[in-house]
């Protein structure tokens, strides 16, 4: 195993090639006793929720405490390959990298709805494997090096490792990665379906024809707080089951129902943008911290520090096609749009067809993130035919590539508009910097995320539950032309209260530092 050493600060340190691990030579004063607490966090092994939990992991070692994170052989793998995590993490001591397995086979395609095959997974073999851990390594105590961990933060649907932690006499945190308006109808489950709102879904019925009815439009009134805005069709998109016994349903049910039992709650938000949702959720968790944007916090807590911004680190798990900046840097001011539909979104071919007709009838230059794996469906047939108005209105207007440093190009003053999923990150990436989003859900948390853009926020479209260049072309002329001003202004309105809450005595700064007493209070 190779190992490099640098000399920081006059400490040696080993960075060993598979995991990131900082050894601390103990000086002879520095006693296990005067370690700094240890923080466990432990994501659901996805994009999506490994990056906002690696920004969580970087701010707690800026605050001085140790942390380890508890990742997947494959996606520790795509980090390793593909990402900047060693030397975005090698300058914070007492950080390192713990794996196990999802249990799933490495060829398993990990997109679209499949995905819920790994937390099915990490629900069978997860607790075995985390009891292993914990009890083999002593609490991954490093042999002294670390304290045991004294406190775990964990994703919301691994409650298998509750037992372990209470166990051990280990308190636990939930920090859930989505927002929480999606959060909430997820916790009124029960009273969601007790009010016959969301009825099971036939048996011979599928999804697509399930949510089109014209019934989904009807108001949900059991869902305190949204009794104005949310319909049907926008709660999220594990419900709509056949059967109540539906293993990802009682999951998530279940595990959103023992958020309750926790020593608190993380979300990554700000009482600015989702206060009304955040006290009804605090009636029934009253700990609960907002610290987000989590990674807008982080950037300006580095650069208080004078350190590199996590802006020029990647978290990526597919290889970052840089050409895009290039691309950009040719374009005027806000004439971009960017489309991306994150990291777990699948299209079809003809799904993909109204998109790309829909964005060059608009006339408007657009960069288009199509990752590797997002398009299913007959890959035999032949792209050679692309129609030759779609590859003339693409040479001279478009970009496509397969992944982009998103944060960047969000940043990038050519973009005006963001096409997106609304998976949560990319939601509170658009609302930090500014844009005005169409949104079209995939599935989860996102179909409600996207009616917060369109109706309570007013930031942005809903193109929910259609796929169709119609609609994809008025709503890019509406957000990029005949409707720019009323969204930019609302957009900007919302990042300047998003910089507020992240900014010193801000309502996530103030968070922020609440939870990391309360971190530090579990050893003293
Ligand atoms: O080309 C790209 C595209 C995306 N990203 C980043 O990848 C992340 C994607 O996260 P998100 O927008 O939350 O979407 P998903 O990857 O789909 O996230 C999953 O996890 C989220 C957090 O729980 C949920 O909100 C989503 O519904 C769920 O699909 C973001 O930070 C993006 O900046 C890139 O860096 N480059
Ligand atoms: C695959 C999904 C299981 C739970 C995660 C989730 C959540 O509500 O926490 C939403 O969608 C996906 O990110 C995950």
């Amino acid at each position: 195993m190779r190992a490099d050493k640098q000399s920081i600060n006059g400490k040696l340190y080993n960075t060993m090639t598979q995991t990131i691990n900082l050894t601390v030579e103990m000086s002879d004063r520095e006693t296990a006793m005067e370690l700094p607490p240890h923080i466990l966090i432990f994501p659901v092994p996805l994009q999506g929720h490994v990056n906002s939990m690696l920004n969580l992991a970087e701010l707690l070692c800026l605050s001085g405490l140790h942390v380890t994170i508890l990742l997947s052989d494959y996606t520790h793998n795509r980090l390793l390959r593909h990402a900047t995590l060693r030397s975005r993490f090698s300058r914070h001591s007492g950080f390192r990298v713990a794996t196990i397995s999802d249990g799933l086979p490495p060829d398993h395609p990990r997109v679209g709805e499949r995905i819920v095959d790994m937390a099915l997974s990490l629900k069978q073999i997860g607790g075995s494997q985390f009891r292993r851990l914990m009890e083999s390594t002593d609490g991954l105590s490093e042999g002294g090096a670390m304290r045991r961990v004294s406190c775990l933060i964990m994703d919301g649907v691994l409650s298998f490792a509750i037992s372990v932690v209470e166990e051990m006499g280990i308190p636990y945190i939930y920090f859930r990665t989505i927002s929480a308006c999606a959060f909430w109808p997820y916790f009124c489950i029960q009273e969601i379906m007790d009010a016959g709102e969301v009825p099971l879904r036939g048996k011979n019925e599928d999804k697509l024809t399930y949510w089109k009815k014209k019934e989904m439009d009807m108001m949900v009134t059991s869902v305190p707080g949204m009794e104005r805005f949310l319909r049907r069709r926008d709660i999220p998109r594990f419900f709509g089951v056949a059967n109540a016994d539906d293993p990802t349903f009682k999951t998530m049910k279940t595990d959103t129902k023992k958020t309750v039992e926790a020593c608190g709650l993380i979300l990554n938000t700000f009482e600015d943008l989702e206060g009304p949702i955040l006290d009804e959720i605090r009636k029934h968790i009253p700990n609960l911290y907002s610290i987000g944007p989590l990674h807008a916090l982080l950037k300006a807590q580095l650069e208080s520090k004078g350190m590199e911004s996590s802006h020029n680190h990647s978290s990526s798990f597919w290889e970052e096609d840089r050409s895009c900046i290039a691309w950009l840097d040719s374009q005027p001011t806000c004439s971009v749009i960017y489309v991306s539909f994150g990291s777990i979104t699948i299209l079809t071919r003809d799904e993909l067809l109204e998109f790309w007709y829909g964005l060059v009838n608009s006339g408007h230059r657009f960069l288009w993130v199509i990752r590797p794996d997002s398009i299913v469906g007959n890959n035999s047939e032949n792209w050679n035919e692309i129609p030759v108005e779609l590859e003339e209105g693409t040479k001279s207007r478009g970009c496509m590539v397969g992944w982009v440093p998103q944060q960047e190009v969000l940043a990038h003053p050519a973009i005006g508009a963001f096409f997106t999923h609304s998976g949560w990150n990319s939601t509170l990436e658009s609302i930090a910097i500014g844009l005005p989003m169409i949104c079209w859900a995939y599935f989860a948390d996102q179909t409600t995320n996207s009616r917060f853009v369109s109706k309570v926020w007013k930031i942005g479209l809903d193109m929910k539950d259609t796929c169709d260049r119609i609609i994809v072309e008025k709503m890019v002329k509406d957000v990029m032309d005949v409707r720019r001003d009323e969204f930019l202004e609302r957009a900007h309105s919302m990042a300047v209260l998003s910089g507020k809450a992240i900014s010193e005595g801000g309502s996530s700064y103030l968070n922020l530092n609440r939870l990391v007493e309360f971190l530090k209070s579990t050893v003293s």
